[in-house]
């Protein structure tokens, strides 16, 4: 065998090493490695430095330095990795690769706050991303992403043009029904206009489109995942008792329609206090973990009870754009999981999610 530094002194870059130490390379995303076929180039600089250049199947850009930083320690030698997201899969509707519902069991556990940051922070890991806002009773998309008064336009009369919302595409059944009407919806009406927003919107070419659905488990809200080919869903919920019954309905209903539960994300799980950095568990601990275990699936992320938050929604702007802020990390952390457990559900069978019936 080369020592490492004849290795890296060689005209041509020796690979075995570094592609070695990308498999070997662990975190909550990448939990098998980063695997050979990701590996688009390896360059050796001139100044002995190595850059590793990757083509990831799912979203997941940011963890970059940490990738570079990890081979850098093994390999003794400065390493510099860059990537781009090619999702490999065929689209599963029109030119949208993944469709992921974000449900949650009962109303203000803050579903569509989770829902606009996980598409904002798929965007900044490097996906093509849009949001469809399915929530009749209260679609607050338009709120959130500051596109309230925007008007729907159509292109030739057919199709309708999604908003650009700091490039996320976005589209909201609140532009087209009043919600003082969703009361008297059923079912098969609601997922109808789903179905048609869905149809006949322009999405372009889209690796994630983030659905906001209705909050609860009634037959609107079953009737509308029948009709939406989901890759999977995402179930947002509190750490209370009441909302975690809730949470357990909401998994039963989407083993009920076939659609995959990615995991749970835990909501105003605990609020860091300002003074002394402590996190107080407000409404209490390990609620959403004990449900995971219970049926198998993740808890994807704990999101704290965060004053950014709020304030951002209510100026239309997305936290997780704000790079700096702590909780943008929390987001994009909980977004890669989203994505590479969309990746490995489909090409290794890796995450085994098991949902039982109670
Ligand atoms: N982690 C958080 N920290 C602080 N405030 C939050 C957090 N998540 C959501 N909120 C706030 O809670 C309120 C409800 O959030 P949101 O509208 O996202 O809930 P929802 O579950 O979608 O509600 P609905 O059931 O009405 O659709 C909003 O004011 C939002 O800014």
């Amino acid at each position: 065998m080369f020592g490492l530094s004849k290795l890296f002194s060689a005209k041509s870059v020796q690979k075995q090493p570094i592609i070695s130490a990308l498999a070997a390379y662990r975190s909550a995303a990448f939990a098998v490695g980063i695997e050979q076929d990701f590996i688009a180039d390896i360059t050796q600089n001139t100044d002995k430095s190595i850059t590793v250049k990757l083509n990831l199947p799912f979203a997941a850009q940011s963890e970059m330095p940490h990738v570079a930083q990890f081979l850098t320690e093994r390999l003794k030698i400065d390493v510099n990795v860059t990537a781009s997201v090619h999702l490999k899969e065929a689209a599963k509707f029109k030119a949208i690769k993944h469709i992921v519902l974000v449900a949650s069991g009962k109303g203000g556990v803050g579903k569509s706050t989770t829902a606009v940051n996980l598409a904002g922070s798929l965007k900044n890991e490097g996906a093509k991303v849009g949001i469809l806002d399915a929530d009749i009773y209260g679609p607050s998309i338009p709120m959130l992403l500051g596109l309230v008064g925007s008007e729907p336009v159509t292109k030739d009369n057919k199709q309708l043009q999604p908003f650009d919302a700091n490039g996320i595409k976005a589209q909201s059944i609140g532009f087209l029904v009043p919600s003082d009407d969703a009361t008297v919806w059923r079912g098969p009406m609601a997922s109808g206009a789903l179905s048609q927003l869905l149809n006949e919107t322009d999405w372009g070419e889209l690796d994630y489109l983030i659905v906001d659905m209705p909050p609860g488990t009634g037959d609107i809200q079953l009737t509308m995942s029948q009709k939406v080919p989901a890759s999977g869903t995402v179930i947002v919920t509190t750490p209370q008792d009441l909302a975690l019954a809730d949470a357990q309905k909401g998994i039963a209903m989407f083993n009920k329609v076939n659609v995959p539960v990615l995991g749970l994300i835990e909501n105003m799980s605990h609020y860091i206090c300002e003074h002394c950095g402590e996190a107080n568990h407000v409404f209490g601990k390990d609620g959403a973990q004990k449900l995971a275990l219970k049926h198998g699936v993740p808890v994807l992320s704990h999101i704290p009870l965060a004053i950014d938050i709020r304030e951002s929604s209510e100026q239309g702007k997305l936290i997780a754009d704000d790079t700096d802020a702590v909780i943008s990390k929390t987001y994009s952390a909980a977004a890669r999981l989203v994505a590479s457990t969309l990746y490995y559900q489909q090409h290794h069978n890796a995450i085994d999610v098991v949902i039982t019936e109670d």
